[in-house]
C-alpha cells in the first residue's frame, strides 16, 4: 500500500518506518527541512531504540523516504497519517492549528480517493473539523478517521509493531477495510482492532492517558501518606499490583510524571470537560498533585543543607522525562535543576541521551559531565532525575572518592534501602523512611 506520513516526529518517523518494514510504500512529510535533509542524509534526528535498523533497511530497500514537499509526499497514497503536534494552547486546550493548517493544504491536493488518518491526541470532535477543513478544497470523496497512537518513547518500535490494541474511529466501511488490510500484519497476535465511531476513539485516547496519570498521582499521594505514616511505598506496590484488577503497571511513585503527553493531555482533557460544562474533578487533583510532586525534593536538599543552597554542587543523574528517550519536554529534572539554581547552587548533569537537547535549553548555566561518575566529582549531593538503568548499580566506592558527602535525593527510588544503610549513605526517597548513617547502626 502506498503512505504518506505527514509530521516526521516521535510518532510520525515510527509509524512510518514500522509500516514500511510491514512492506508499504511509505513517504513522509515534513516542513523543518534540517530534519528531512538529517533523514535523507540517513541520521535519525531523535533516540528511539530499535529505529535504526528498521529505518536503515528499509530506506535502503526504497521503502521510506522523506519530502518537504506535500504535493510530492501524497502522490499517490491511500492513507495519509496526520502525526502533527498538539501542543497546549493558552487555555491548556489541544491546540488545532497545525492540524488544520495541513486540512486546508491537503484539500485541493487530493487526486484519488484516500483515508485520512488522524494519529495526533485531537479532543472530541476534531475529526468533524478536519473533513470540514478538507471538504472546502476537496473535489473528490475521502474519509477521515481518528486512529490514536498508544506507543511509549523508548519502546515505541515495539509498541507499535505489536500493539495491545489497535483503536480506529469511523463510520465508513471503505475506510474500515482499507485500515484493517493495513494493521493486519500487526494484530496477528491476537490483539483486537476495536472500532468505533470517531468521537469515542478521540476521547478513548484522552482516557487512557488520564487514567495512567490517575495511577500515578494516586500512588505519589499514597508514597506522601507512607512517609509520614512509616511506611514503604514500594511494599505497598508489591502488595497491590499482584491484585489482577490493580495490575503491576504504572504504580511507581517519583518525582511526578513528565513527558509531551501526560501533562498537556490530562490538561486537555480537562479543558473538554469545562467546554462540555462538566466537573471532572478527578482530574484537577492529580494535576495538583504531580505539580506538587515534581518540586517535592527540593525542600528536602534545602532542609538537609540548613537552608542555604548557595555555593553548594549538586550533581544531577538523568535529565530525560524518562529512561530510553531523549526527549525531556516537561522534565521534572529541567524544573528542579532551574530550581536550584535559583537557590545559588552549582549544577553539574549527566544522562546518556539528553544532554544536547538540555544544552540547548540551559546553555551554560550548569556543567555538563562526559559520566555519570565525572558528575560527581567535588558535589555536595547526587540527585536522581531518571532511572536509566547505567545509575541502577554504581560503584559506590568510587563514588566515595569523587562525592564530597555520602549523600543521595532519589526522586525515582532507585535504590533499595538495605543497600543505602550498607554503603553508609543518608539517602532520601520517594514514599519511604529516609536511610542516614546513624540510623544504620542502630538497625
Ligand atoms: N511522542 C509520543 O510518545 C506520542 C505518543 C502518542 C501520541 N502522540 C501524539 O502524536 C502527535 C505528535 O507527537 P510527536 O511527539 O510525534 O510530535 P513531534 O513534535 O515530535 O513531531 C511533530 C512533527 O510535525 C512537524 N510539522 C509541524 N507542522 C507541520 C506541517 N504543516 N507539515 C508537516 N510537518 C509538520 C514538526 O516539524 C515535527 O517534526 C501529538 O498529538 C502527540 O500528542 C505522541
Ligand atoms: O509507574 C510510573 C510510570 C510512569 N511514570 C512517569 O510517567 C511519565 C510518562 O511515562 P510513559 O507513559 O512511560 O511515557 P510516554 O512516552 O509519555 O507515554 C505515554 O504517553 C504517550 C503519548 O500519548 C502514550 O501513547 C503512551 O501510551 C503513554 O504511556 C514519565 O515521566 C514516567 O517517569 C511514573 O512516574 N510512574
Amino acid at each position: 500500500m502506498k503512505l504518506a506520513v505527514i509530521g516526521t516526529g516521535y510518532v510520525g518517523l515510527v509509524t512510518g518506518t514500522c509500516f514500511a518494514e510491514t512492506g508499504n510504500q511509505v513517504v513522509c512529510v515534513d516542513i523543518d527541512e534540517r530534519k528531512v535533509e538529517k533523514l535523507n542524509n540517513g541520521i535519525i534526528p531523535i533516540y528511539e531504540p530499535g529505529l535504526d535498523v528498521l529505518f536503515n533497511r528499509n530506506t535502503a530497500e526504497g521503502r521510506l523516504k522523506f519530502t518537504t514537499n506535500l504535493a510530492e509526499g501524497i502522490e499517490g497514497a491511500e492513507v495519509i497519517f496526520l502525526a502533527l503536534p498538539t501542543p497546549p494552547g493558552e487555555d491548556g486546550s489541544a491546540d488545532l492549528k497545525y492540524i488544520l493548517k495541513v486540512a486546508d493544504d491537503l484539500g485541493p491536493l487530493l487526486k484519488q480517493y484516500a483515508v485520512i488518518v488522524d494519529k495526533s491526541t485531537v479532543p472530541v470532535g476534531t475529526a468533524e473539523k478536519v473533513w470540514v477543513h478538507i471538504s472546502r478544497g476537496a473535489k473528490i470523496d475521502f474519509d477521515v478517521v481518528s486512529n490514536p497512537e498508544f506507543l511509549r518513547e523508548g519502546v515505541a518500535v515495539d509498541d507499535f509493531m505489536k500493539p495491545d490494541r489497535v483503536v480506529i474511529g469511523t463510520k465508513s466501511d471503505k475506510a474500515k477495510a482499507v485500515l484493517n488490510k493495513l494493521y493486519a500484519p500487526l494484530v496477528r497476535q491476537g490483539n483486537p482492532v476495536i472500532f468505533m465511531d470517531e468521537r469515542s476513539a478521540e476521547m478513548t485516547k484522552y482516557a487512557a492517558n488520564a487514567f495512567l496519570a490517575v495511577k500515578i498521582s494516586f500512588m505519589n499521594e499514597i508514597a506522601n501518606l507512607c512517609e509520614k505514616a512509616g511506611a514503604n511505598v514500594d511494599d505497598i506496590r508489591r502488595g497491590i499490583g499482584t491484585d489482577s484488577r490493580i495490575g503491576k503497571r504504572f504504580l511507581f511513585a517519583g518525582i511526578g510524571y513528565g513527558g509531551s503527553c501526560f501533562p498537556k493531555d490530562v490538561q486537555a482533557l480537562a479543558k473538554t470537560a469545562q467546554e462540555y460544562d462538566y466537573d471532572f474533578q478527578i482530574l484537577k487533583s492529580v494535576m495538583d498533585v504531580n505539580a506538587k510532586q515534581k518540586s517535592k525534593l527540593l525542600p528536602l536538599i534545602k532542609g538537609h543543607f540548613d537552608g542555604d543552597l548557595k555555593g553548594k554542587t549538586i550533581a544531577v543523574w538523568g535529565l530525560a522525562f524518562k529512561p530510553y528517550t531523549d526527549d525531556i519536554r516537561e522534565a521534572p529534572a529541567l524544573e528542579n535543576i532551574r530550581a536550584l539554581l535559583k537557590e545559588g547552587a552549582k549544577v553539574t548533569v549527566y544522562d546518556p541521551e539528553a544532554m544536547d537537547n538540555v544544552r540547548n535549553i540551559l546553555g551554560n548555566q550548569i556543567n555538563y559531565a562526559h559520566t555519570s561518575y565525572a558528575a560527581l566529582d567535588d558535589a555536595d549531593a547526587l540527585v536522581i532525575m531518571t532511572e536509566w538503568p547505567l545509575f541502577r548499580t554504581p560503584d559506590f566506592g568510587k563514588m566515595n572518592l569523587l562525592l564530597k558527602n555520602k549523600l543521595i535525593f532519589d526522586g525515582r527510588n532507585v535504590y533499595e534501602l538495605d543497600q543505602m544503610k550498607e554503603v553508609g549513605y543518608t539517602y532520601y526517597s520517594i514514599g519511604r523512611e529516609t536511610v542516614t548513617p546513624e540510623v544504620s547502626q542502630t538497625a
